[in-house]
C-alpha cells in the first residue's frame, strides 16, 4: 500500500501510536499520512478518513508544503538536518484555528536513510492570558512570537518583553506566568513608570514600622508579595538610574532589605520586564545601566505591532466585539474588514479596542460600518497645528532628503519628545529612531526649506 508500509503492518503501527498520550502520525517521505493515533482522529480528523491524504493538507487546507506555502515546514527542515525539529504551527481542528506545538522525529532504515518520520502534536491548551483573554492572532509575526512565549513560559528565565504600547506586553507576561511552574503562586506588577526613588524602595522592598515618617506600621514590599510567584517590571525603561542600582543588586544578589531594617531577607520571584524603550539605545545613550540590561534580557521577546500583523486586525476585532458587547450579536460588515484593515493603529490592540468599544455604541442595527468605527475628524493622530506646512514651490529633490528635512523640523517642533512625534507619523519609536540616526549621520545642513 503506501511506500514501505504493508496494510498488515497497520494496527501494529497505530497501537505503537497509540503508546503516545498526544495526537500522532507516522508520515512518509511524499507527506502522506501513514498512521495515525486515536488521540489525532479525536483532536484533527473530525471522522474524515485521513490515510494517504498530505499533511499539509489536512492540518492546513494547503495544496503545496508549508514551505512552498511561505511556512517553516518541519517536514523539510527535518530532511535536511537529520534532526528532530520543533515548531509552532496553526491547525486546523474541530475547533476552528489553533497553534499546536509540533515535534518531529526521523526514523531511519539500517542505511540511515530516512524513510518515516513520527509527528506528535500538542495543542496549545489554555492559550488564555487572563480568563477569557485569549493571545489571539494567527500571522506568522504572531505565531513566532507566541513560540518563544510556549518555549521561555516553563523555565525560570528572565523575559524582556519588547514592543510599542498596546501591542500586548502584559498580557504576554501573565501568558508566561499562567503557563510557568510558579502559575498557583502570585503574579504581581510593578508599574515603575513615575516611581520616585522612595517609592521604589519602599514599594519594592517594604518598610519596618517607623522607618520613615507615616510608616505606622510594617508592611511588606511586592518582592514579599510575589514570593515563589512572577514579578513583573513593567516600563523597566522608566526606572531612573539611582534605582536601576539597587534592582540591579536584588537580581544579583536574590537579596534585599525593607526600608529600616538590619535583616537581609532573600527573594523569590521570575522576573518579566517589559518596554516600549529601545534599552540598547539607552544603554548607547548612559541612561540605562549595561549591566542591568544583561541581566533582565537573557531571553528577549519582541511583540509585533499590528502594522507587522495587518491579517490579525479582522480577527481580533471580532474577538473584542464579542468580548465586549456579549449580549449583541454584533458583526462587522465586509466595509468595515476592509476599512480597519487598511488602517494605522499607532496604539496598537489598545487603540482597536477602543475604536471597538465606540463602535458598539453607535451602531443601532447588528453590523457595525466603516463610519461606526472611524472617528469624527481625523483618523490617525494630527501633527499639532504648529506643524508648519511645506511651502509652495518647494525644489524637487530626492524623497529621503524630503524625509530627512521634514523629520529635522518636527523635531525642533517636539522639542525632542521622540515617543509623541512617532506616534503622529504612524511610526514606531524604533523606526524614528533609524530615521533620525541615518539624518545624524548624513548631517544634513540646519536649514529650514
Ligand atoms: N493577542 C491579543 N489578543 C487579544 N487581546 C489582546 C492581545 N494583545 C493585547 N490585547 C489587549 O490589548 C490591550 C493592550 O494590551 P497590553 O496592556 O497587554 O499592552 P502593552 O503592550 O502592555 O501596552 P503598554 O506598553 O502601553 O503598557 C489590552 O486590552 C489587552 O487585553
Amino acid at each position: 500500500m503506501f511506500s514501505n508500509i504493508d496494510s498488515h503492518d497497520l494496527p501494529a503501527i497505530t497501537s505503537l501510536l497509540n503508546a503516545i498520550s498526544d495526537p500522532a502520525v507516522l508520515l512518509n517521505l511524499d507527506y502522506e499520512i501513514c498512521a495515525a493515533n486515536d488521540a489525532y482522529r479525536r483532536t484533527f480528523a473530525n471522522e474524515e478518513d485521513i490515510l494517504q491524504r498530505h499533511c499539509y493538507e489536512v492540518s492546513h487546507g494547503y495544496s503545496v508544503p508549508c514551505d512552498q506555502a511561505g511556512e517553516h515546514c518541519p517536514l523539510r527542515q527535518c530532511l535536511d538536518t537529520g534532526q528532530r525539529q520543533r515548531i509552532l504551527h496553526i491547525h486546523n481542528t474541530a475547533r476552528g484555528r489553533e497553534h499546536v506545538n509540533v515535534e518531529l522525529s526521523p526514523i531511519c532504515n539500517d542505511a540511515g536513510d530516512i524513510t518515516f518520520f513520527v509527528e506528535i502534536m500538542q495543542p496549545l491548551q489554555h492559550r488564555d492570558s487572563l480568563p477569557g483573554q485569549p493571545m489571539l492572532g494567527y500571522s506568522s509575526a504572531y505565531t513566532r512570537m507566541l513560540e518563544l512565549l510556549s518555549r521561555a513560559a516553563p523555565s525560570d528565565i528572565s523575559v524582556l518583553l519588547l514592543g510599542d504600547s498596546g501591542t500586548g506586553k502584559e498580557l504576554a507576561a501573565q501568558y508566561l506566568h499562567n503557563h510557568s511552574q510558579r502559575s498557583s503562586k502570585p503574579f504581581v506588577t510593578v508599574e515603575c513608570s513615575g516611581l520616585t526613588e522612595s517609592l521604589f524602595e519602599s514599594e519594592l522592598f517594604g518598610y519596618e514600622k517607623g522607618a520613615f515618617t507615616g510608616a505606622t506600621q510594617k508592611k511588606p514590599g511586592l518582592i514579599d508579595a510575589a514570593r515563589g510567584g512572577t514579578l513583573f517590571l513593567d516600563e523597566v525603561g522608566d526606572i531612573p538610574l539611582p534605582m536601576q542600582v539597587k534592582l540591579l543588586r536584588l537580581i544579583e544578589t536574590g537579596a534585599y532589605r525593607p526600608v529600616g531594617s538590619i535583616t537581609p531577607k532573600q527573594a523569590d520571584f521570575r522576573l518579566i520586564c517589559a518596554t516600549h524603550r529601545q534599552l540598547e539605545d539607552m544603554v548607547a545613550a548612559g541612561t540605562f545601566r549595561q549591566d542591568l540590561y544583561y541581566r533582565i534580557s537573557p531571553f528577549p521577546v519582541l511583540l509585533p505591532s499590528l502594522r507587522e500583523r495587518p491579517e490579525d486586525i479582522v480577527p481580533l476585532a471580532t474577538h473584542l466585539l464579542q468580548q465586549l458587547s456579549p449580549q449583541r450579536p454584533l458583526q462587522l460588515s465586509d466595509a468595515a474588514c476592509e476599512w480597519l484593515t487598511s488602517q494605522i493603529f499607532p496604539g496598537n490592540i489598545r487603540e482597536l479596542r477602543n475604536r471597538i468599544e465606540r463602535a458598539i455604541l453607535l451602531c443601532d442595527s447588528n453590523l457595525i460600518e466603516p463610519q461606526h468605527l472611524q472617528l469624527p475628524q481625523r483618523d490617525t493622530p494630527a501633527l499639532p497645528a504648529t506643524a508648519a506646512p511645506l511651502p509652495a514651490g518647494l525644489p524637487l529633490m530626492p524623497l529621503d532628503q524630503l524625509e530627512q528635512h521634514y523629520l529635522q523640523q518636527l523635531q525642533q517642533q517636539y522639542e525632542g519628545d521622540n515617543a509623541s512625534l512617532a506616534q503622529a507619523l504612524g511610526v514606531s519609536e524604533r523606526t524614528l529612531y533609524r530615521k533620525l540616526r541615518s539624518l545624524r549621520s548624513q548631517k544634513i545642513d540646519n536649514q529650514p526649506f
